[in-house]
Parts: structure tokens; C-alpha cells; sequence
């Protein structure tokens, strides 16, 4: 059975990759450092992925196991000497912890193996995978990187699906929405993997669906924050919040259009469906959890700054992406580490300054006045 090595056997890496692998007929070794998933995989080796639907469809993943980076580094070592694939889904800040270890592995098998590996960040950022090649390479001396060509492989992909933070007491079993796509940018033939599709160019793909999905989501949860809502489908009933989250896929959508030259109602569709997605209220998504990590997701290649510049540039309208930005400056959740940090930074060096050390923007930038205006109007 052929095998692939999955770092963070979280929500993603288990109700997405994992089971894709699973129902493709490879082994997954998932690689995580809570050592309770690890031993629950390793003693029950299945688990189910539930869809959130009425019908609550359930499948069983089976061929799982697990292993601990932080203990068992010998065993991932070994993983990744037999594995087909190498995937990652444990957050685009954690690549640079791991990029080590997956070092020492490809050094061990490049010395014994000339059988082809193919590596995939899953995670949402552009070029992930770029950016853990780049850490892998800074951890490999010389004669391993020379080895590196026709043998292993690094593609950027987009992944697509809302997988909440599971409320199951310790269990397993991961509750999905039915949706899910997985885009991954390469032109080599590489062992089919159920429901991965391939293409020759990521930009579109990733740009449309980091700068919808997840700039939608991102506007939900901060305005849903501030408004004391709890989840991201209780947050959209608001119906003012639901045309500032129109309006801002407005501006990303006429930016993505201008860009890609998508057809502008076939975009028009694919908002209306996310849409609809966000709205599932078997998911119990919480809007913590989509606002999480606020520092990266106000970076100056992420879901809020970047289309805002875009659009800027285009001349194209970047107000209510200006807003959202606003009120993800606000969101001062006490249980998430990037979001004490960045209010402690405003409370000691104002707005302005976050936005040019996290978001790339000067003080005098348009976009930063507009932000500036609308954090004080919020504040109020
Ligand atoms: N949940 C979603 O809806 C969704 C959808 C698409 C993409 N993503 C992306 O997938 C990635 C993972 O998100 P998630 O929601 O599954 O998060 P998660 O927190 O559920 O899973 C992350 C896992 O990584 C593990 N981890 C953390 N540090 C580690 C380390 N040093 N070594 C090994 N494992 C470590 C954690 O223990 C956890 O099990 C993120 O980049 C996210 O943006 C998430
Ligand atoms: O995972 P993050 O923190 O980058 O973003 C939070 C959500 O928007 C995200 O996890 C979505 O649920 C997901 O990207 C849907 O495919």
C-alpha cells in the first residue's frame, strides 16, 4: 500500500487530505504533536468524516496512523523515506518548525531511494509550498540539495473546505460541509488522487478563492465579533453585515475579474454559492476561529491587504475592504495569541503602526487613512 505522510492531523488534515488519501487507497501517516489524536489514531486506526448536512452522511477513514514529531522523530524519518506524498495542513506559521525535520527525512532517503515524492502545503497562503520548500532547503546541506531534482517534487495548491473546531469530546470523527476543492499546480503525471484536481497555473485559482472565501469569512467573523455573535451563520442573519460582506466581494470580485479575466457572472455564481456556504448552521463555525491568527491574516499578501492594494492599484473601489481591515484591528480575542499581541502593539504604538509592520502599508498610503477613519468610527 502506498503511503502518504500528512503533517497536522487537525480539522483540515483529517475531515480533508488525510480522507482523501484514505479513499485513494494510500496509507496516512499523520504527523502532530497532540499527543491524544496521535494515540486515539494509532489505537482505533478509523475514524469517521460526518457531513454537515440534514442527512448527516457519514464516512469511515480507515488505513490511519500516527506518530509524534516531538518524540518519535526516528518513525517520521522512516514515514517519509516510503512515502508517495508529503502534505502539510497545520497552519502556514508552523512551517517553519517543521521544515527541519522533513529535512533530515528527504537527506535519509535521497541516500537510499530514487523513487519520487511529491510534497503539498495545504495550507492558506499563497505559495505555502514555495515557502516550506524554501525552510526545508535552509535545514539540507549542499550534496542533498543537488539530489533534490527529478526525485522530489514541490507543488503549490489551493485547498477548499469549511471544516469547524470539532465539539466531540476527543474524538476522532470530523464534521465537514459536503463542499470541497483541491487545487494543486503542477505539470507532471502524479499518482491520482481522488477529488484533487490539477492545473498549470495556481494564480486563479488560489487568488479567487483566498480573496471570497476567505476574505468573506474574515469580514463575518470580525464584524460577528464585535457584535458578540458566536458563529459565522448566526453573524450573516445580520442583514447589514450581509451587504458589507456583498460589498466586499464586490470590490475583490471586480479586481479578480480584471485580473483573470473570469466571466463576470459565472463569478457573480461562485459568490452566491459561498455564500450559501457560510450560511450552514449544522457547522457551528465560530467566529474566533475564523477570525483566528489576526496579525497573519492582515499580512500583505493575505485575504484583507492584499486584493485592497490591488484594487487600488486598478483604480477599483478597496472601501469596504478598508473596513474590514478596520474591524479585524478590533478583534482582541483573549484566547488567540496574534490577536493579544497585536492590540498590546496598537495600545502601545497606534493603528497606523501595525499597518506598516504587519500589512506592508505606509502611514500616508490611501488605504491606511481610509483604515484609520473607519478604526475610529468602529471604535465608537
Ligand atoms: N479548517 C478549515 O476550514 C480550513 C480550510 C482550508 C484550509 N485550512 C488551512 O489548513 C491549515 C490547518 O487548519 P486547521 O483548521 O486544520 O487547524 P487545526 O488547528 O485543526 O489543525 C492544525 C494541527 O496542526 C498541529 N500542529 C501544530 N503545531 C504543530 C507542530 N509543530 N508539529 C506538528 N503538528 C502541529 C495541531 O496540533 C493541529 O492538530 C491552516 O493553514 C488553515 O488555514 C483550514
Ligand atoms: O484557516 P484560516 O485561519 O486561514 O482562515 C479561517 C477560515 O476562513 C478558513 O479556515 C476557511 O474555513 C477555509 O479556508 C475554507 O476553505
Amino acid at each position: 500500500m502506498k503511503l502518504a505522510v500528512h503533517f497536522g492531523a487537525g480539522n483540515i488534515g483529517r475531515g480533508f487530505i488525510g480522507a482523501l488519501f484514505s479513499q485513494s487507497g494510500y496509507h496516512v501517516t499523520f504527523v502532530d504533536i497532540a499527543e491524544q489524536i496521535i494515540d486515539k489514531l494509532n489505537e482505533e486506526k478509523k475514524y469517521q468524516v460526518k457531513l454537515a448536512t440534514d442527512a448527516q452522511e457519514c464516512m469511515t477513514i480507515e488505513n490511519v496512523s500516527g506518530l509524534n514529531n516531538l518524540k518519535q522523530e526516528k518513525e517520521v524519518i522512516e514515514a517519509i523515506q516510503q512515502a508517495t506524498y508529503l502534505t502539510t495542513a497545520i497552519g502556514p506559521n508552523i512551517l517553519p518548525r517543521i521544515a527541519p525535520l522533513i529535512a533530515k527525512g528527504l537527506t535519509e532517503r535521497l541516500k537510499v531511494s530514487n523513487e519520487k515524492l511529491y510534497i503539498i502545503a495545504c495550507e492558506n497562503q499563497i505559495s505555502a509550498t514555495d515557502l516550506l520548500k524554501g525552510y526545508i532547503l535552509e535545514n539540507m546541506d549542499e550534496e542533498t540539495k543537488q539530489k533534490l531534482q527529478n526525485r522530489v517534487y514541490f507543488f503549490n495548491s489551493a485547498v477548499d473546505r469549511i471544516v469547524p473546531i470539532q465539539d466531540n469530546q476527543g474524538s476522532l470523527d470530523v464534521l465537514v460541509e459536503p463542499y470541497f476543492e483541491w487545487v494543486v499546480e503542477t505539470s507532471e503525471t502524479i499518482p491520482p488522487i481522488d477529488g484533487m484536481k490539477i492545473v498549470a497555473n495556481l494564480a486563479p485559482f488560489i487568488e479567487r478563492k483566498l480573496f471570497t472565501v476567505n476574505t468573506g469569512h474574515a469580514v463575518i467573523a470580525y464584524l460577528g465579533y464585535l457584535q458578540g455573535k458566536e458563529t459565522i451563520d448566526q453573524t450573516l442573519v445580520d442583514e447589514m453585515i450581509a451587504k458589507q460582506v456583498h460589498a466586499t466581494l464586490s470590490e475583490t470580485g471586480a479586481y479578480l475579474v480584471k485580473q483573470y479575466n473570469l466571466d463576470p457572472d459565472e463569478h457573480q455564481q461562485y459568490i452566491h454559492k459561498i455564500m450559501n456556504r457560510f450560511k450552514n448552521a449544522y457547522l457551528h463555525d465560530a467566529v474566533t476561529r475564523v477570525g483566528r491568527s489576526p496579525l497573519r491574516k492582515l499580512g500583505p499578501n493575505d485575504r484583507l491587504v492584499r486584493p485592497a492594494i490591488e484594487a487600488n492599484k486598478a483604480g477599483l473601489s478597496y472601501e469596504h475592504l478598508a473596513y474590514a481591515i478596520a474591524a479585524a484591528l478590533l478583534f482582541d480575542d483573549q484566547h488567540d495569541e496574534e490577536a493579544i499581541q497585536m492590540q498590546e502593539m496598537i495600545k502601545q504604538h497606534g493603528v497606523s503602526y501595525v499597518l506598516k509592520e504587519v500589512s506592508g502599508l505606509t502611514e500616508d498610503s490611501e488605504i491606511t487613512q481610509q483604515v484609520v477613519s473607519h478604526y475610529n468610527n468602529l471604535k465608537k
